[in-house]
Order: C-alpha cells, then structure tokens, then sequence
C-alpha cells in the first residue's frame, strides 16, 4: 500500500462526517425508500390519488409478483449491458484517481437510447401491448428493490478485496451498515465494465421513459389517443434523459462518479428510485386524465424550456472549465485561483448563483408536475423531493468544496452570495 493512501484511509477511518442521518439513516433508508416507491405507485393508480389516504392503499400479493416482470427487467439489463460492452463509440478517461490513475469509460449511452427506440417501434409495430406497463408497475418495481438489494450486498462484500485507494473516503468508516449504504469501493469495476457508471445513465434513465411510454399506450388503449398533459409529461423527460446520454461525458465530472462510493443508495437510487418515483405523473395521468388550455400548454413548455437552458449552459460551462480552461467560450470568464491550483468561476452561469444547474433543473420538474393540474399533490411529489434532494446535496457539495478550497470558497461565497434561487437562498 503506498503511503499517501494509508494516510487518506486512516483520515477517512477517523475523521470522516457521516451523511445521511449516520448509522440511523442506514438503517431507516433502505427500509422506507423502498415502501414509499410502492406506496407512491399505489396510490397514483387509486381513484383518490392522496398521499394522505388513510388507511393506505395495499396491493395485494398477486399484484405486486409477476415473473414476467422479473423476466423483463433482467432481459432489460442485460440488453443493455451489451450494447455499453459492445465496442461502439468514443472511449473517454475519468477525473485522475487518489493513485494518479484515469478510468476509461465508453461513451455510448446515446446509442443504447436509440437502439431501445428502434426496439421500441418494432414492438410496437408488431402490436406488442406496450400499455400493459401499466398493471406491471408494481411488480416491476418489487423487481428492481429486490435486485438492488442483492446487487448492493454483492458490492459491500467484494469491496473487501479492493485496494485501499480504490476506496471512496466517505463509505470507509467501519461501520458495516453505513459503508453498505453509502458505498465502500468507489468504481467498481469488472474488467473494463464499470458497476457505477454503466448504472447511472442506463437501465433505470432509460427505463423510465420507456414506462413513460407504457403510460401513453395506456392512455390510448383506455381514450383512442394521447392526451396534452401526457405528450408534454413524456416529451420533457425524455428531452432530459436524451439530453443526459447526449451529455454522458459530463457525468464523469458529477460527485456521484467522482466522490460518492458506490452502495445501496446509489444503486437503489439508480435502478429503482429513478423509473419508478420520477415518472409518476403518467401513471396519475392514465386514471386521472387532464385538460389543458393552449395558455397553461404554452406557459407550462416556456417554464421547461427556460429552465433546460439554464441547466445545460450552465453544466457545460463549468464542464467545458474544468476540461479546458483555456477554451474561447470559457476563457474570458472572470475566475479565483485556490491553493489547489484549480481555478472557480465567478462569472457567467456560476456567478449568478451558486448552483445555476440545480435552478434549470428545478424549473424543469415543476413544468413537469404542472401538466397534471393542482387538484392532487403526488404528481407534485417529484418536484418537492427534489427540491429537498438538491438542497442537501447543495450542503454537503459546500462542506467539500470549503474542505477542499478552504478562503478561495469563502471569498467566492461572498462575491456570489445566493446558493440556487438568485435573492431568495
Ligand atoms: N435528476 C436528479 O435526480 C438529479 C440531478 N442532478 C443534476 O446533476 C447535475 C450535476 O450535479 P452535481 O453532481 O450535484 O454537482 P455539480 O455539477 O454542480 O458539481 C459541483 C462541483 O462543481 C465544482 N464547482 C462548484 N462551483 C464552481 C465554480 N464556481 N467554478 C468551477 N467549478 C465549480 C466543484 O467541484 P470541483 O471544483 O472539484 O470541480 C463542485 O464540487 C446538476 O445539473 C443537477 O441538477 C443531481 C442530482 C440528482
Ligand atoms: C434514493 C435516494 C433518495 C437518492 C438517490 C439519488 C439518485 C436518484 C440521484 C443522485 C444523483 C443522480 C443523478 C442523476 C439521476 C438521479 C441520481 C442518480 C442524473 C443521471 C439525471 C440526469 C442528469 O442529466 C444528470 C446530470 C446526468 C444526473 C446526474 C446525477
């Protein structure tokens, strides 16, 4: 083991702040995140639709296990853990490791998103019953919290044969139930596969507008066609999933690939709290079908399409930064030095607020809620989540950049003074 990793594991052993409420949110996560994706599905396809429903609504046994399900989500995966193995597309190295090394990654997530459209069309085409999707939801999702479970004990166990700077700092405490939950090895990996990045933008992103799609079929079989609401709900996820896997470069640069280990959370987060908590508004749609005027269409796409600018200029700006600060469309810009020698923006997107990316992509989800009109709260559900999510990923990204630029962040702090919403927080 080379000296400097012995010392960062020591630091990590020691001195590492828990997140997540510690060794009680460890233990209360796995068990309620799970309840509530099933309780959420539930209570979208029941006639009230009420998150305060009181007694709740509990599927029965044979709605929520159907081996078709579980045939379907593993056939899912396994598609597309061939189409990210197959050797297509550009191959692009990580940030540099704790041992001087760079990961490649393979850069092809956008072809596995048209492969299952392609697949999608001729499904259909052969009159495949798409909107079946609908009655599959829960099985489908008891489906994928059960493999990520099992997915996630398999990652706690072989983190054990890693070595020691092949760690994340945050998921190296010693406490067992933390460290599966928040994750021990960082980029766990077989051969060239990678476990964390192959997961984060392909078989949940991907699934979900597929679900998505389900739900519209639904519709169809249910009205003869699709309504507004659900057009305009399926086209702006998938705007944001095309975009995500145009993008997938970018994700390389994101704490969840650069920083967080990969465990329960992530795991569960991207295989089963993804597709099936952040399409709710279409399974509402399929019972509780809405009407929109021309106005509340055009206010609803302007709302997305603002905020879509605002999320892509601004994840491009600093990703085009932290590549290549010399590049003409970011090299004018006005920066601090830190002791680091890294350098931070404090002009264009990242002067006006502190995480100009989380106010684009908050705009994105109200207008995402909106098409499903203000009589229910669960299509809401999304929207409040993530206002919550990004607050405190807000925090703990300012505890490591303060930890990491140490005055450079305080001087930054004051010269950009709000964190998402500019004058409001
Ligand atoms: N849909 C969803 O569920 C979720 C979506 N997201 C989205 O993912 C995207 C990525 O978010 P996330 O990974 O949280 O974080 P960011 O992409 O905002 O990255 C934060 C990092 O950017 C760098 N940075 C911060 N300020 C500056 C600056 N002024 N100049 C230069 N670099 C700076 C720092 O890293 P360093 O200096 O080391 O480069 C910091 O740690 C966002 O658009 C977010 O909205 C995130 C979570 C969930
Ligand atoms: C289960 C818990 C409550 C929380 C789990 C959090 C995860 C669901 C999210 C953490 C960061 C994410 C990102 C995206 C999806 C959600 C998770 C996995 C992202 C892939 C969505 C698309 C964006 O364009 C992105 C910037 C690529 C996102 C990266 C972070």
């Amino acid at each position: 083991m080379r000296p400097n990793s012995q010392a960062l594991k020591q630091r990590s052993l020691h001195e590492t702040e828990r997140e997540f409420g510690g060794t009680l949110g460890a233990v209360c996560i796995p068990v309620l995140l799970p309840l509530t994706v099933l309780f959420l599905i539930s209570v979208s396809r029941s006639p009230e639709a009420s998150l305060l429903q009181w007694p709740p609504v509990l599927p029965s046994t044979h709605q929520l296990w159907d081996p078709v399900a579980l045939v379907l989500l593993l056939g899912w995966i396994a598609l597309h853990a061939l189409l990210y193995a197959m050797p297509l597309g550009k191959v692009s190295e990580g940030l540099t490791l704790r041992d001087g090394t760079r990961l490649k990654y393979p850069i092809n997530g956008f072809l596995g998103l048209c492969v299952s459209g392609v697949l999608l069309i001729l499904l259909l085409e052969l009159g495949a019953p798409l909107g079946s999707l609908f009655e599959l939801l829960l099985p489908l999702a008891v489906c994928a919290i059960a493999l990520s479970f099992l997915f996630s004990i398999y990652l706690y166990i072989r983190s054990f044969w890693a070595p020691s700077h092949a760690l994340a700092l945050g998921g190296n405490t010693g406490n067992p139930l933390y460290d599966f939950f928040i994750g021990r090895e960082l980029n766990p990996r077989i051969g060239n596969f990678d476990f964390k990045y192959f997961c984060e933008l392909r078989p949940g992103l991907i699934g979900w507008v597929v679900l998505n799609l389900g739900m519209l079929m639904k519709e169809v079989e249910l009205r003869g066609s699709p309504s507004l609401a659900m057009m305009l709900v399926n086209s702006f996820q998938l705007l944001y999933v095309a975009d995500a896997l145009w993008n997938e470069e970018a994700v390389l640069t994101t704490m969840d690939i650069v920083h967080d280990g990969f465990g329960f959370m992530l795991v569960f987060g991207d295989l089963a709290w993804v597709p099936f908590t952040y399409g709710l508004q279409a399974s509402f749609l399929v019972e509780h079908p809405q009407t929109l005027s021309p106005l509340g269409s055009l206010t609803i796409i302007a709302l997305n399409g603002i905020g879509y600018y605002i999320f892509r200029k601004s994840n491009s700006q600093k990703n085009q930064f932290r590549r290549d600060p010399t590049h003409p469309s970011v090299a004018r810009l006005e920066t601090i030095a830190t002791a680091t020698g890294k350098r931070l923006l404090v002009s264009g997107w990242w002067g006006l607020v502190r995480h100009p990316n989380y106010l684009g992509d908050l705009l994105m989800a109200l207008a995402w809620s909106l098409p499903c009109g203000f009589s229910h709260l669960l299509p809401y559900f999304y929207v409040i989540y993530f206002t919550v999510l990004l607050i405190h990923r807000e925090d703990r990204d300012e505890r490591q950049c303060r930890a990491k630029y140490g005055l450079a962040w305080d001087t930054y702090c004051r010269r950009v003074p709000y964190r998402i919403f500019p004058y409001i927080y």
